[in-house]
């Protein structure tokens, strides 16, 4: 991992509500074309550092780099470069999906085929339906898709799996593995430990505004077992996630 290139580099980074201090120096690196995970309890600033990597919220103080480009001199060069999910609310109600995403595309200035960007979050069949008839995980897919439509350098993901079945989860990963093996980074919060450990190169966990490890899941792992940790119960060969799944299938289905 020596070799590879940092895309994003957050350095010192400090965020103060008031008297509250919600990021208390942070710094970090994000790689080139890496699925790089912040993990923490609510609250711990994930969200916060999110917004100001993404130049939507002022910082207090310190450095952030995005693509070299630096958050304070060059907000709307990065802008151009990155996609960000929308709050549900951002999407106008009378609207189907194709002339959502013609919207967006307008904003942006750029010529989107509708159909394709739906092709590539399974929606095509959605076409024609309005946003707010779509069920939880099929939100999910068009809110990335709206994300992918500047061509972006980096995806940035808030909890893009909450409230989701375990289908829709793991078709959700497969999506972002895919966005990412195009050759774009992507940047990712959860709660959801085995999302994590599943789905990100590495992962930064956050707490209290400060970074408390940072690695590859894998070396994480073997870091506390070589400290000598023992799980109290014996694991099984599967988990009751693993029965779901089988018993109902993998097909998108919502
Ligand atoms: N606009 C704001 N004004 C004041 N305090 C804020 C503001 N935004 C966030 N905070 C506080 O900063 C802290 C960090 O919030 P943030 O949303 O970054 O956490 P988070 O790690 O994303 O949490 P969650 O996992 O719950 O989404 C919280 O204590 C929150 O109450």
């Amino acid at each position: 991992m020596t070799d590879k290139k940092a895309i994003i580099s957050v350095n010192n980074l400090v965020k103060h509500y008031g008297e509250f201090k919600a990021v208390q120096g942070l710094s970090f690196e994000v790689y080139e074309n890496e699925i790089f995970g912040l993990l923490g309890p609510n609250g711990a600033g994930k969200t916060t550092t999110l917004e100001i990597i993404e130049t939507l919220r002022e910082k207090t103080s310190g450095e952030v780099l995005v693509d070299g480009l630096n958050v304070d001199s060059d907000a709307n060069a990065i802008k151009q470069i990155i996609g960000v999910q929308l709050q549900a609310a951002g999407y106008y109600p009378n609207l189907n999906l194709v002339e959502l995403l013609e919207l967006f595309a307008g904003l942006y200035g750029v010529n989107v085929t509708p159909m394709e960007m739906l092709a590539k979050v399974n929606l095509q069949d959605k076409a024609k339906a309005k946003y707010k008839e779509l069920s939880g995980g099929q939100k999910q897919r068009f809110s990335i898709a709206t994300t992918l439509i500047n061509s972006p350098k980096i995806v940035f993901l808030d909890e893009p799996t909450t409230g989701l079945d375990p289908q829709a989860r793991r078709n959700l990963w497969d999506l972002i593995s895919e966005i990412r093996n195009n050759g774009t980074t992507v940047v990712i919060t959860t709660h959801y430990m085995d999302e994590a450990e599943q789905l990100c190169d590495r992962v930064a966990f956050v707490e209290a505004g400060k970074i408390i490890a940072l690695d590859t899941p894998d070396q994480l792992i073997d870091n506390l077992i070589a400290g000598g940790f023992e799980r109290k119960k014996e694991v099984k060969a599967a988990n009751l996630e693993d029965v779901f799944i089988n018993l109902t299938g993998k097909a998108w289905r919502e």
